[in-house]
């Protein structure tokens, strides 16, 4: 498989696109015109900086209002087209993309579109040039791939051949079974983007919204098993409008991108025996068990702060490790380590982050092979020196600089608490609560990263992403995506925000950067745990008294029903699987903290009631300006 990338989808000036794209790993860029006109050197010179980067030039584009266009218009395009070519061979390139003609001045029909093809095609033949045809799914007269193939097959050139792009033809739901027909050798490229579903016009929805593949709603991958269908072995292009990636980091984007080829790599090795369109086997996505652990690191004054409140909690101090100053607290079968270490990553995770629960652990069938398709995805690893009798965790690193590690039951990593830690009596007297494991684990970022992640961890867990959400907060809206399995061993929701004034903008913006912001654990009785909460001494998050009137008109709920509801703070919702009750701890710090949620059948995570909670939480939240307590 050879990867290639338009300079379009990246941010910044040509040179900085280049350099972003190379550190990636692509072989290859299609140059876009105005990054080229916009750029103070010669075509020459511009050919020679992608070669010193060592890539190559797939394409130059787009060619515009070429086919159908009466006299003296059509004398005009070729003259255009020559000066086109002129500079093409000055850069080193030999395929030149020309997409459908837009203009009403355009006349239609096949066999003029086909003539004036062949024409180009004779010119561009005399220079040893291609020239490769696009449907835009706007355009004028042809807007389909199987109308521009018609064209290209009568135009019958060598020098001629088709242009298909993902989006084009998945936007306008063209089947994609017509092109497992075309001749390879007829297909001059493959370009490929996604989109999140979104009802509005083609051409807005194109130059605004596309996204890697794999980070929407588009089936790219039958685009691409179609294709591998044809034995097509040249590039795949990613060529990405998108308002967010033309303001990114252009080095994060390009891995996103080089990340999303990669993936949809291994999916149609799975899918096409024998297709080119592959790279080295990789593993399978990780199957998640369930998470193994989640870790906070603390200062050493903070360790009885946080160990009271998961007592509180209900959770119990049982393990001590044997050569660092970590904890173990356990309840069902949430194990929860608090780190206090100051050397090592955790210390460093300290200094920059404060306290904060910066490692996950997920329980995977074979943690090794986890870590081996997340480095083959680009993933980065993540070792430290281990002490004497400690075992090595595979890991890499996730959202906010954070720590993912996978932890399997085949290896000494299923006995890690036996093995690392010694067996402790906790000597405080409270009870557990009924807290049964992990529902889910919240992660808030900057918007602008909320696809990253989406892909990073659908690439290397077995696990889907399900359709954005908008979390009303009180100072703005933070959009939610989730990433889920089907057993419901695993649930991430990762919270965009857009703006720092908002729970999680807050968060993010003052312990400098993304990360774990709530862990929701799970019950089968809310009231149950409630009740022993309560008993601990741990009090929880006030609800306006207002919510509980409007639910119970709302949902038609008994009065009684909703008393209790009320008596708890516990918030109530309900959809066509089941309900959900949710109990919310105050915020911590600058904003991190705990919920407690009884699911039965219910699929979602009580969005309609985040506002009322989200509003109840910011009031335990420091006001901006004074000092951090
Ligand atoms: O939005 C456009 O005009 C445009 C131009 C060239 C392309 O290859 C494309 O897919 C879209
Ligand atoms: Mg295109």
């Amino acid at each position: 498989m050879k990867t290639s990338i338009a300079t379009v989808s990246i941010s910044g000036d040509l040179k900085e696109k280049l350099h972003a794209i190379a550190k990636a790993g692509f072989d290859g860029v299609e140059i876009f015109e105005n990054d080229f006109l916009a750029f103070d050197e010669s075509p020459r010179q511009v050919g020679q900086m992608v070669r010193d980067y060592g890539l190559e030039i797939t394409l130059f584009q787009p060619f515009r209002d070429f086919e159908g266009m009466p006299e003296p218009l059509r004398s005009r395009t070729f003259d255009r087209a020559e000066r086109k070519f002129d500079l093409m061979q000055e850069m080193g390139t030999d395929l030149v993309l020309v997409c459908s003609n837009v203009s009403s001045a355009a006349l239609g029909g096949i066999d003029r579109a086909a003539a004036d093809f062949f024409e180009l095609g004779e010119r561009a033949a005399k220079r040893g040039l291609r020239v490769g045809y696009e449907a835009l799914a706007w355009g004028r007269h042809i807007h389909d791939h199987r109308d521009a193939w018609e064209i290209v097959r009568r135009a019958d050139h060598p020098n001629i051949g088709l242009i298909l792009d993902s989006f084009h033809t998945l936007s306008r739901k063209i089947d994609v079974n017509s092109i497992r027909s075309i001749p390879k050798e007829k297909i001059f490229i493959i370009q490929l983007a996604d989109a999140p579903l979104i009802d509005m016009d083609l051409l807005y929805w194109s130059r605004h919204f596309r996204n890697m593949p794999g980070e929407g709603d588009l089936p790219v991958l039958d685009f691409m098993n179609a294709v591998a269908a044809t034995g097509y072995d040249g590039y795949l292009s990613l060529e990405i409008f998108n308002d967010q990636f033309r303001g990114g980091s252009p080095t994060a984007i390009a891995v996103d991108g080089r990340r999303s080829l990669v993936y949809l790599g291994d999916q149609v090795r799975r899918a096409v025996s024998g297709s080119n369109l592959t790279l080295a086997p990789m593993p399978p996505r990780a199957e998640v068990e369930g998470v193994a652990f989640i870790e906070f690191t603390v200062d050493e004054a903070e360790i009885s702060a946080l160990s009271d409140r998961l007592r509180g909690l209900g959770f119990r101090h049982v393990g001590r490790h044997k050569t660092k100053r970590v904890d173990v607290f356990r309840q069902g079968g949430i194990n929860l380590v608090v780190n206090a270490d100051q050397g090592g990553f955790a210390g460093a995770s300290y200094a920059l982050h404060g306290q904060s629960a910066y490692a996950m652990g997920l329980w995977v069938g074979d943690a090794q092979a986890a870590l081996a398709r997340a480095v083959a995805l680009g993933a980065e690893r993540f070792e430290q020196s281990l002490d004497p009798g400690e075992i090595e965790m595979p890991a890499i690193r996730g959202i906010g600089g954070g720590i993912l590690y996978f932890l399997d039951r085949q290896s000494p990593l299923g006995r890690i608490w036996e093995i690392e830690f010694d067996p402790v009596e906790d000597s405080a007297d409270l009870q557990p609560v009924g807290l049964t494991g992990i529902d889910h684990v919240a992660q808030s970022m900057k918007y602008d990263e909320l696809l990253t992640w989406l892909l990073f961890y659908t690439a290397i867990l077995d696990a889907h992403k399900t359709p954005m959400v908008d979390i009303i907060d009180p100072a703005g809206v933070v959009r939610s995506q989730v990433v889920e399995n089907d057993p419901g061993t695993l649930r991430i929701t990762l919270n965009g925000a857009e703006n720092r004034n908002t729970l999680a903008g807050h968060f993010i913006a003052e312990t400098f950067g993304s990360g774990i912001q709530h862990l929701a654990f799970a019950t089968d009785d809310i009231f149950a745990t409630a009740s022993a909460l309560s008993a601990n001494g741990f009090v929880t998050l006030a609800i306006s008294p207002n919510y509980y009137d409007d639910l119970e008109a709302r949902f038609g709920l008994d009065p009684d029903f909703t008393e209790r509801l009320k008596a708890h703070n516990i918030l109530y919702d309900r959809d066509e699987h089941g309900e959900y009750f949710q109990l919310y701890s105050p915020t911590y710090g600058e904003g991190f903290f705990f919920e407690i949620v009884q699911r039965s059948g219910y699929r979602g995570y009580g969005a309609a009631n985040a506002i009322f909670r989200i509003a109840a939480l910011r009031r335990h939240l420091r006001p901006i300006g004074l000092p951090k307590r």
